[in-house]
C-alpha cells in the first residue's frame, strides 16, 4: 500500500444513522451525495458499512437472510451519505413482495439524483448472480458508475480469491470503466482501505 493510499480524507468513523425509508417519498432531502450499498440478501452490505465505519452495529447483520427490507441511510456529513439498501433476491420472500422490493429499488436507482455511484456487493464464492445482471444493468441504463466488491474473501485462499476476481473482471469487460471491482473481507478488513480510497473519489468529486 502506497502512503497516500492510507490517507482518507473523510472520517467513515463518525458516520451515523439518519432515518429507514419503505419508499422513495420516505426518503432523506435529495440534495448533496449519496453511495448506495446493493447486493443479494446475505452478500455482506451491512457487515461491510460496520467494518468500514468501525462500528459492531451501526447496520444491522444477520444469519438470517433478508434482515434490511428497508432503505436505511447514514450520513458521513452535513451533505454526504452512505446507503444500505434491501437485500434482493431471498427465495423465501414471496414473488408479490420480491416485485414491490424491485420496484422500489429501479425507483430509487433512476430517481435519486443525489445518488453517484453503487456498491455491489456479492460472496466471492457465487458472483454475478441473476439480481447482480439487472443490478449491473440498470447501473449502465442510469449512468451510474459501479464499484464491485467480492465479499467473504476470507472463504477462499488469496491465491483462489485472485483467481475469482480475474474471471469477474473479464466478464464485466463489456461494462468497461462504468464497473470496478476489488477483494474485500469484513471479517478480516482486507480491502476495507481500498473502499475507503473509491469512496473519497466519487463523495469528493466536485463533478458529482
Ligand atoms: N466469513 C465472512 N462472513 C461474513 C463477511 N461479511 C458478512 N459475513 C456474514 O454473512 C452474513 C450476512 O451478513 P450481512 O452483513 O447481514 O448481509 P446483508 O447483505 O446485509 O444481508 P441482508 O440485510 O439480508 O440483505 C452474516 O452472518 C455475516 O456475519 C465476511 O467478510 N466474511
Ligand atoms: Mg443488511
Amino acid at each position: 500500500m502506497s502512503p497516500e493510499q492510507s490517507q482518507h480524507p473523510l472520517n467513515f468513523e463518525q458516520t451515523s444513522f439518519i432515518k429507514s425509508a419503505a419508499k422513495l417519498s420516505q426518503c432523506p432531502e435529495d440534495v448533496g451525495r449519496e453511495v448506495a450499498f446493493a447486493g443479494r440478501s446475505n452478500a455482506g452490505k451491512s457487515s461491510a458499512l460496520n467494518a468500514l465505519t468501525g462500528s459492531k452495529k451501526l447496520a444491522r447483520t444477520s444469519k438470517t437472510p433478508g434482515r434490511t427490507q428497508l432503505i436505511n441511510f447514514f450520513s458521513l456529513t452535513e451533505t454526504l451519505r452512505l446507503v444500505d439498501l434491501p437485500g434482493y433476491g431471498y427465495a423465501k420472500v414471496p414473488e408479490a413482495v420480491k416485485a414491490e422490493w424491485q420496484q422500489h429499488l429501479e425507483n430509487y436507482l433512476q430517481k435519486r439524483d443525489s445518488l453517484i455511484g453503487l456498491i455491489l456487493l456479492m460472496d466471492i464464492r457465487h458472483p454475478l448472480k441473476e439480481f447482480d445482471q439487472i443490478m449491473l444493468e440498470w447501473a449502465e441504463f442510469y449512468q451510474k458508475p459501479v464499484h464491485i466488491l467480492l465479499t467473504k474473501s476470507d472463504k477462499l485462499k488469496f491465491g483462489a480469491a485472485k483467481q475469482a476476481a480475474l474471471k469477474v473482471q473479464r466478464e464485466l469487460k463489456p461494462f468497461g470503466n462504468l464497473v470496478t471491482l476489488q477483494l474485500f473481507s469484513s471479517l478480516n478488513k482486507m480491502g476495507v482501505d481500498e473502499l475507503k480510497q473509491q469512496l473519497s473519489t466519487w463523495l469528493l468529486d466536485e463533478k458529482n
